[in-house]
């Protein structure tokens, strides 16, 4: 590929001509060439960890990057950082609000036929160790290797919650709902699968973006034996300096291959009370979890949006930040919204905490990248571990006054569907 031969090249030249410096922490190298390289394709040819992959939902524009320089536990540093140093960050928060921010050794960003690089070396480390890493990523720059049809033969092992159970789970909310202790809270389940042997994290995600169109799907792999990954209808927020794009997705109807009740179900779900009032929820707490950090706020009118197995309610909202570079603020207020966690925040948290039989970790959480001027997380939902011969899926749905437990399970097992069945040979 011409164009990773351009990279290739580039970077050595930056090597053989790099003297570590002492007044800088890092070095950043950037540059573009024009062409398109499949960033799935190219990631999964790569031997370096961590690895993290995001296509945006709504333009053409795909981030990878292998490695890690720096990494953040704390978001004030992660800010701080990007403002003394000029760099994006990629990364996120899981459900909990663990901090996992890192500064990638190779960020590529492909849109279109436009490819840019940011490369980073680390100078307070020594010189020789710093090369032998970068060569050895050299090495393997130029390769990709051919996404493929998913081949292993899967096996349904369990769900952590029976359908029995998770519905005594949505029972014991609608209880405490009842006496005025929770308003709404996103109850969850995981389904497990075996493999006869391991499912390459780059083939399944390429053929959920695929079928799962609308989607950010994005992929966070720590090492080669624990990936995360999904594909997932929702926006955390984005931001374009003071100006903040989010949203809120919550309510459901089905999609099946009946068009007309699709449309009927859609009309349904737009002036269905139960399912407006779970999304105005939602609206309600980014907006108060905003309002000390905005000037203004829009809020626009519900629509659909229809996915491959479910369709939901969604309202855009629009604000504008007081002040400049906030993904700090923006993080820590928004995440996680009531379409993920309830309503109050951390009485519905702790819930959850209690009552859920599996840890969340990264589903429900947030992933994306930062910078000074540009910052656009997802939330991470419609998401599976892979580790090894293991596959882990979760999916969860509001629960607020009038859910019946029945609806909600079948909602939760539609919403898994989207990743699950793409799990068959095809
Ligand atoms: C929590 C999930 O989805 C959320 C819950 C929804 C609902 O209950 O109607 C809809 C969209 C998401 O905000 C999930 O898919 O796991
Ligand atoms: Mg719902």
């Amino acid at each position: 590929m011409d164009t990773l031969q351009q990279i290739k090249r580039d970077l050595i030249s930056i090597i053989k001509c790099h003297r570590p410096s002492r007044k800088e922490k890092i070095s950043i190298f950037r540059f573009q060439v024009t062409g398109y390289l499949e960033l799935l394709s190219w990631l999964k040819a790569q031997d370096l960890y961590p690895q993290f992959y995001l296509n945006f939902r709504d333009n053409d524009k795909k981030l990878a990057s292998i490695g890690t320089v720096l990494s953040f536990s704390a978001l004030n540093e992660a800010q701080q950082f990007i403002l003394s140093n000029k760099v994006s960050l990629v990364g996120g928060m899981k459900f909990n609000n663990n901090v996992m921010f890192f500064l990638p050794r190779l960020l590529l960003e492909q849109t279109k036929d436009s490819l840019c690089i940011q490369f980073v070396i680390n100078n307070e480390i020594n010189w020789l160790d710093e090369k032998k890493e970068i060569l050895e990523l050299l090495d393997s720059l130029t390769l990709t290797k051919p996404i493929q049809d998913i081949k292993q033969t899967i096996q349904l092992q369990t769900k952590k919650a029976s359908q029995q159970e998770w519905e005594s789970w949505v029972e014991d909310v609608l209880r405490e709902i009842k006496k005025g202790i929770l308003t709404k809270v996103v109850l969850s389940n995981e389904t497990n699968f075996v493999t006869d042997s391991p499912l390459d994290d780059k083939d399944f995600l390429a053929k959920s973006e695929k079928y799962n169109k609308d989607c950010y799907h994005f992929l966070l792999a720590e090492n080669k034996h624990c990936t995360f990954l999904g594909s997932s209808p929702e926006r955390l927020y984005q931001r374009n300096g003071q100006s903040l794009v989010t949203e809120a997705v919550a309510g459901t109807a089905v999609i099946t291959d009946n068009e007309k009740q699709n449309k009927q179900q859609a009309t349904w779900l737009l002036n269905d009370e139960k399912n407006g009032y779970e999304n105005w929820l939602v609206v309600k707490d980014i907006k108060q979890n905003l309002f000390p950090h905005i000037e203004e706020i829009n809020i626009q009118d519900k629509e659909i949006k229809r996915l491959r197995q479910v369709q939901h309610l969604k309202r855009r909202i629009t604000a504008r930040l007081k002040c400049g570079y906030l993904d700090q603020i923006c993080l820590e207020s928004i995440h996680p919204t009531a379409a993920v966690a309830g309503v109050p925040k951390k009485e519905s948290k702790s819930f959850i905490q209690q009552v859920e039989t599996f840890s969340r970790e990264w589903y429900a959480g947030t992933l994306g990248i930062m910078a000074e001027d540009y910052a656009e997380f997802t939330v991470t939902i419609r998401s599976a571990f892979i580790e090894d011969n293991n596959i882990r899926i979760l999916a969860g749905a509001g629960i607020v006054e009038g859910s019946v437990p029945l609806l909600e399970w079948e909602e939760i097992e539609r919403k898994a569907l989207g990743l699950i069945s793409l799990l068959h040979k095809e």
